[in-house]
């Protein structure tokens, strides 16, 4: 066990999923031997609440360790050895703008696919990008581990910026809870199998399943899905619009049954179909304002008011919370585990650009991911993701110029726009929209 003594810091502590975080992190606290936590967001009032129960879970569980809560960077940056954020720049209004404008103009409104994922983009490069300038000029060697979405652009960006950083990555919580669902199909321990997965960021296919004797139990998961569709792990505490996300797996292992693939991919298979399924009038964003959002804020308060978080419901999502720290842990002590995590492509899907980020299982230990190779993808995966590609790189690079005709390419590129004329609409009211946020595009 690498005894170093750590410090670690969350950007978006008045993110929904801190306390999931935090929980986790009492359970990792010899393992990752810190000594000092804190959180960091730009709204203190939102952060003040969560901070407040981080403070009371610390004082009761690791009371030897020292946990704050502030908006003063240096303060939160300064000797951090691990950085985990999740940020969402312009809050939840905005996602539900992000969601509802593209669909009142026919088209999927998506958190981080189709138009509301370019919008939500834009947004999070500017802040992302000084989050990373910023904790290099207090902590040059810090493990910057970022959830913020859309994550496939923020890392390409990222990656764009910050070419020589080797010390940030990108992470998602998806391919992990699969796996949990998948293991529940199979009546499987879920940390028993080893996949092969490839893709972009929420845009990839499970191609295979391990277990110890090596054999691939993917057969037998798409023969189960089909007979019995796709469910979640904990699928009794899931909104209504996830389980409906996660029920049409079926039907994409039933139309393209070759691989199972992430539920984000039907947003670009069945683009017409969703957009008919979506409400423009009550959208993802307004499930969350009026679920997870009032009664993560409500739980914590209860708890201070309690005077104890034992016994509290707050944490909703084990997978995510553990994911990111657990990735720390692995990093800390050289684990070298299997996580399914993006990376820069450089030949391991051969046939697609080498810049592309792909979101692929690596091993990781202290040097960071090693990716197991891919090798060439058939035509239809291949046609799929070279075009999502060309969306993201151009988002990024209309974001990098300031150029409104790399906007407009993007947009009419993806899969859920594809006519140029509704993209052009979108964008200009999109622009609108985001002008407090997003650069000058000309
Ligand atoms: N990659 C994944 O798989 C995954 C999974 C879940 C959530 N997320 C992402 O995590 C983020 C948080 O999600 P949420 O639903 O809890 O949102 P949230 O709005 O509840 O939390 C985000 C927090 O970030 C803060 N913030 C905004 N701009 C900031 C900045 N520049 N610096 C520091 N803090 C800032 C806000 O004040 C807020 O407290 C989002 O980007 C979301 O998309 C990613
Ligand atoms: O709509 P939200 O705010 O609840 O979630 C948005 C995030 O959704 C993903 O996380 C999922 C997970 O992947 C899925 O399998 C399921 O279990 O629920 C989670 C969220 O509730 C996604 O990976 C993130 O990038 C999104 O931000
Ligand atoms: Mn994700």
């Amino acid at each position: 066990m690498n005894l170093k003594e750590t410090k670690i810091t969350i950007v978006g502590g008045g993110s929904t999923w801190t306390p999931g975080i935090l929980k986790a992190m009492t359970r990792y606290k010899e393992s990752l031997s810190f000594k000092e936590i804190v959180l960091y967001d730009i709204n203190e009032e939102r952060q003040r609440h969560i901070g407040e129960f981080g403070k009371l879970l610390f004082n009761e569980l690791c009371p030897d360790v020292k946990f704050e809560y502030t908006t003063d960077k240096e303060l939160a940056y300064k000797n951090a050895d691990y950085i985990f954020c999740q940020m969402r720049t312009g809050g939840y209004k905005m996602r539900e703008l992000d969601e509802k404008i593209p669909l009142e103009e026919g088209v999927i409104g998506q958190e981080t696919c189709g138009a509301g994922g370019f919008a939500y983009g834009l947004r999070s490069l500017r802040d992302m990008i000084e989050m990373v300038e910023d904790v290099r000029k207090y902590s040059k060697d810090a493990w910057i581990l970022n959830y913020t979405n859309p994550a496939a652009i923020v890392a390409y960006g990222l990656t764009k910026k910050f070419k020589e950083d080797k010390r940030i990555l990108n992470i998602c919580d998806q391919p992990i809870n699969m796996l949990m669902s998948i293991g529940k199909i199979l009546g499987v321990d879920e940390q028993s199998l080893e996949p092969s997965y490839f893709g972009l960021n929420h845009f990839g296919w499970f191609t295979g399943l391990y277990n110890k004797d090596g054999q691939d139990l993917l057969p037998e998961l798409k023969e189960k899905i089909l007979q019995k569709g796709f469910s979640p792990k904990d699928a009794e505490q899931r909104d209504k619009s996830w389980l409906d996300t996660y029920a049409l797996v079926e039907d994409m292992v039933r139309d393209f049954p070759e691989y199972v693939p992430s539920t984000y991919v039907q947003y670009y298979l069945y683009p017409e179909y969703k957009t008919k399924k979506l409400d423009p009038k009550y959208t993802r964003a307004n499930e969350v304002i009026n679920g997870r959002e009032k009664r993560v804020f409500e739980e914590c308060d209860n708890a201070v008011k309690a005077g104890t978080t034992l016994g509290s419901n707050v944490v909703h999502n084990d997978a995510h919370g553990e994911m990111i720290v657990e990735i720390a842990d692995t990093i800390h002590n050289n684990k070298e585990k299997t996580y399914i995590v993006m990376v820069e492509n450089n030949g391991i899907v051969s046939n697609l650009p080498k810049d592309a980020i792909v979101e692929v299982a690596c091993v990781l230990g202290n040097r960071g991911p090693i990716p197991f190779h891919v090798g060439e993808i058939d035509v239809f995966y291949k046609g799929l993701l070279e075009n999502q590609y060309g969306y993201e790189r151009l988002t990024v690079e209309a974001f990098f110029e300031g150029s409104y005709t790399k906007a407009l390419q993007a947009l009419t590129l993806n899969r859920t726009i594809v006519d140029a004329k509704k993209a052009r609409r979108i964008l200009d009211r999109l622009i609108k929209a985001n002008k407090a946020y997003w650069p000058e595009l000309k």
